[in-house]
């Protein structure tokens, strides 16, 4: 009974070609949508003010000025409403700076209706998204990207608002801060929440299996390929495909990842046709990509694709104050898994030994800290003792008492940099260069040794 009123969605198009107009308008007429098409920068303006639409698709180029103006004009009346820009053939450049601006997606000259078609429908699940969910869904505190500092506050806006665009994303951050949940995030708070994520190591594919992992093959393309299979694109698709540690990307396979993110279509191995896909990409890593570009391991104009949109993850050390909220979340989380009464808590002297220490490893440490810490204790209050954490400063007076604290000669960072060096050295040799073991004996992830050794030029 009683539905609600379902209105019809509304598009304004701009653009000073009448035939694309008329393509814009038959194709999205057929849609269901009703639209208003203008041919200038100035009635756009004075269109989208005077009227309410679900969605805007403008030209770049038009008479009186960029599309990108139109954009900004949007985004800062009505950031609810997605703009896309159509853009010239080839000009990566205009796309990327829409993206930048702030628009939904982008459509290149000569322009594919079926594509349009899917970005038409990505949009609308946006704004339909909208209608149903409050202004600012993730500002609620998120059951699952826990902390209450500034900093956490900041980076749920960003997800936010980037969860609201297809732009390409790029998540730096320290190993273990969170990158694959705020990639998780991203596309969980966007129109392709009901399209898969798609999570891959770039890093642990082998480089002869990477194009047919990718791109996938078809039956008898090589010797043991006994059927038809999708590749990790093909998975992605109407989802989002999250390429952690990009960095670790060969280059022969850079250069197909960029044509395929450039033309959306890919080849299965095998394949003598181009498949269309409609994949987000959000990418990751924790080297500086920057300076794989300057080392000339990464090549650029993929960068320049991939990093549209850069979110930093800052590291644990940097919001301490999360970190008694964090712990017990995490323990809550090991009560159930280790089927506990009750889920443990830590002594305030522990919590404060946490707050204390520096997390090279961020919250991956935390939570293999706290494991071990539960399953040592006897009791369900975690003691700081049973928290093992490792502080260099400690541990050389400990073993010099007299002058390790106090060594002024040297400035702090190389000192601290030389213990970390002996340490390493040594967890390395008692294990007989085991790296796995090495990281257990030091108390870090795997990951983070392997930073470590990277960082000090110890490979
Ligand atoms: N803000 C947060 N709230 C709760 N849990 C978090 C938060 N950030 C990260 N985690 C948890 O920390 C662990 C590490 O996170 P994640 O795998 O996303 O890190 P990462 O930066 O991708 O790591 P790596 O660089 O090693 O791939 C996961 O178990 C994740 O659920």
């Amino acid at each position: 009974m009683n539905a609600a009123v379902q209105t019809t969605a509304r598009a304004l198009i701009v653009d000073d070609e009448a035939d694309i107009r008329e393509l814009l308008e038959i194709t999205l007429g057929r849609m269901g949508i009703e639209t208003v098409a203008v041919s200038d920068l100035a009635s756009a303006r004075r269109t989208f003010d005077a009227q309410p639409f679900d969605l805007c698709l403008t030209d770049m180029r038009l008479p009186d000025g960029e599309g990108i103006a139109l954009v900004r004009h949007i985004n800062d009346r009505s950031p609810a409403c997605p703009v896309a820009v159509i853009t010239a053939y080839g000009s990566a450049e205009a796309a990327v700076a829409s993206l930048k601006a702030g628009a939904f997606d982008f459509v290149s000259k000569p322009i594919d209706v079926a594509g349009l078609r899917t970005l038409v429908a990505q949009a609308l699940k946006l704004a339909g998204l909208d209608h149903d969910a409050p202004p600012h869904p993730s500002l609620d505190v998120s059951p699952r990207l826990v902390g209450q500092t500034e900093a956490m506050a900041a980076l749920r806006r960003t997800i936010a608002k980037l969860a609201r665009s297809q732009a390409p994303v790029y998540v730096t951050g320290e190993s273990g801060t969170g990158k694959e949940l705020v990639a998780r995030m991203i596309h969980a708070e966007g129109p392709r929440v009901n399209g898969a994520f798609v999570p891959v190591n770039c890093g642990a594919i082998p480089a002869e299996l990477m194009e047919s992992e990718f791109f996938g093959y078809l039956r008898g393309a090589f010797t043991g390929a006994t059927r038809d299979t999708a590749g990790l694109f093909a998975r992605a698709d109407g989802g989002t495909l999250f390429l952690d540690e990009i960095a670790d990307l060969p280059m022969s396979m850079q250069v197909k990842l960029l044509r395929a993110i450039q033309e959306r279509s890919i080849r299965p191995v095998g394949a003598t046709m181009e498949t269309a896909v409609d994949v987000r990409i959000v990418s990751a890593s924790h080297r500086d990509l920057s300076v794989e570009v300057a080392r000339g391991r990464f090549r650029e104009d993929l960068y320049y694709r991939l990093n549209v949109i850069e979110v930093k993850v800052p590291p644990l050390r940097d919001r301490i104050a999360d970190i008694p909220m964090l712990a017990e979340r995490i323990l809550a989380g090991l009560a159930r898994k280790m089927r506990l009464e009750r889920a443990p808590v830590l002594s305030d002297d522990a919590r404060s030994a946490l707050m204390d220490y520096n997390f090279p490893g961020n919250i991956r440490e935390l939570e293999n800290i706290l494991e071990r810490a539960v399953t040592l204790a006897e009791s369900p209050v975690i003691e700081r003792g049973y928290l093992r954490l490792y502080s260099p400063l400690a541990e050389a007076a400990a073993a010099n008492p007299a002058d390790a604290l106090v060594d002024e000669s040297t400035d702090l960072e190389s000192q601290l940099e030389a213990l970390e060096r002996e340490r390493i050295q040594s967890a390395l040799e008692a294990c007989r260069y085991n790296k796995t073991k090495a990281a257990q004996r030091l108390g870090i992830t795997f990951r983070a040794l392997r930073y470590r050794l990277a960082k000090l030029g110890m490979e």
